[in-house]
């Protein structure tokens, strides 16, 4: 990818010369550019396979593809990339339903010059921002954050992931530890797999089998040579989960592990080496286990050269509404449905529950949301239920902030209008019948207010 976003391109796709001659000159004049051409939409998807962009102009009425449908694979294969729709046909539904497949604009021919230049401004500017997010999280793709901690965690993983050192990973379960643990296997750049080892109640005899294996008569029922996990990990990381209740005679030989790199498998009395780096985590307050003398004070000070803690997310509510929308799109596209909507007051109700949980609390709720939704929107009180919070608990002057968050100061009926307008056509997917319905109004009176007021919807 290139590293300045001045010089990606802006990728046209119009059939109509002349048009072509117009966004040239205006994007010109305007210093955006370079401007890259396609007449039709069939070579675009291969071409942004190839090189990255800075948005995409896309007409809809193109000669060889259907411009809605190119718009949906973009939306699903470069989410990141903003899509600036162009059409020649003034259809309400159809502006509705771009708009709901992701488009970030809906423009109409004749073009407006500066209209059309705002939208590339704005197209842009979601680009600038996306790229920001996309370079400082480049090595940590799954992590969904914008938490000052958080965000300092994870330039610590960068910079210890080289030293060579055990990292041990600290915080509540369903944090993120099995996450941050494939971070620092990525950052270390090592070539070997992540293997990942749940010790969780896990007796001496079957740690050292799954780990460092048995030769074939080890005891009774070895009929054969077993390779331990750590042989599969080599050349890369060996991930520990929930060391919290190992046993001592464990812990002696992880400490073996991790400062000679040495280990014996069972019935063998030749050492073997191991060059595999050593992540291991638990939900437990390792100071605590040490106490009760639960934990080896030199496992502990040996672990303890390089400690992540993550915080627990009622500790960092500003990340539930990017992890809210995370889940939803991933939901969504893992069940094959279409991303539903929900109303900006969900990621505030939210922020009112502590999440004993963690992320994968909040995981489950979006998930059990998004397979159970019905008419294309989550429902509010749904999560109310789920968080044990009945409607009553909601006080009335959070209900009325509600409205004014929605529209950013109290709204006029003309405007609370327009906007049920526009959300029911969204949630109807642009079909006037039902969002009619919806508002419980005819689809007479719907088609005259829309007549009225065509831009309002
Ligand atoms: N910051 C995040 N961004 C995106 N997904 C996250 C984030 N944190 C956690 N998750 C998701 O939440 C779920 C739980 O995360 P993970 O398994 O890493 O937690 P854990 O701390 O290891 O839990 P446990 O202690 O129970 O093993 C996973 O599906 C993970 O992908």
């Amino acid at each position: 990818m290139k590293s300045n976003d001045a010089t990606l391109p802006v990728v046209v796709v119009d059939d109509d010369r002349e048009m072509l001659q117009v966004y040239r000159t205006l994007l010109k004049g305007h210093g955006v550019g370079p401007m890259v051409v396609f007449e039709d939409g069939n070579a675009l998807v291969p071409f942004l396979r190839r090189e990255d962009a800075a948005a995409v102009v896309l007409d809809l009425a193109l000669p060889t593809v259907n411009g809605a449908e190119l718009l949906r694979n973009l939306v699903e294969e470069f989410p990141h990339l903003p899509v600036l729709i162009i059409t020649g046909v003034a259809e309400i539904g159809q502006a509705v339903a771009c708009m709901r497949a992701g488009a970030c604009d809906y423009l109409l021919k004749p073009l407006d010059n500066a209209t059309f230049l705002c939208a590339i401004d704005r197209a842009l500017g979601i680009t600038a921002d996306e790229t920001r997010l996309r370079n400082r999280r480049m090595p940590f793709p799954d992590i969904v954050t914008e938490d000052r901690q958080m965000l300092k965690l994870l330039k610590r993983v960068q910079a210890i992931s080289h030293s060579g050192q055990p990292v041990l990973i600290t915080g509540e379960t369903g944090v993120g530890k099995e996450l941050f643990a494939e971070a620092v296997h990525r950052c270390s750049g090592k070539k070997g797999p992540m293997v990942t080892v749940n010790v969780a109640g896990v007796d001496d005899a079957v740690f050292s089998d799954t780990l460092f294996g048995h030769r074939k008569g080890a005891f009774t029922s070895a009929q054969e040579h077993r390779e331990g996990l750590i042989r599969r990990a080599s050349g890369g990381t060996l991930f520990l989960d929930e060391i919290g209740d190992l046993s001592e005679s464990s812990q002696v030989k992880l400490l073996r592990l991790i400062q000679e790199h040495e280990y014996l498998p069972l019935g063998s009395d030749t050492v073997a080496k191991s060059d595999a780096g050593i992540v291991v985590a638990t939900n437990r307050e390792p100071k605590l286990l040490l106490e009760q003398g639960r934990l080896r004070e030199d496992l502990f000070y040996r672990l303890s050269c390089h400690r992540i803690h993550i915080p627990p997310l009622r500790e960092r509510k500003g990340d539930i509404s990017m992890l809210l929308e995370h889940f939803v799109t991933l939901a969504a596209r893992e069940m094959g449905k279409a991303k539903p909507w929900y109303p900006v007051e969900l990621s505030r109700l939210l922020q009112q529950y502590h999440f004993p949980g963690n992320v994968r609390e909040l995981q489950a709720m979006v998930y059990d949301a998004v397979a159970l939704h019905e008419k294309g929107a989550l429902s509010l009180n749904g999560f109310r239920s789920r968080i044990d919070l009945p409607p009553a608990e909601l006080r009335t002057d959070e209900e009325q902030e509600v409205v004014t968050v929605t529209f950013n100061g109290f709204p006029s009926i003309k405007q609370a209008q327009s906007q049920l307008i526009s959300e029911a056509l969204r949630m109807s997917n642009g079909n006037q019948g039902e969002a009619a319905t919806l508002l419980g109004i005819s689809r007479q009176a719907l088609n005259n207010r829309l007549r009225r007021k065509p831009t309002s919807a």
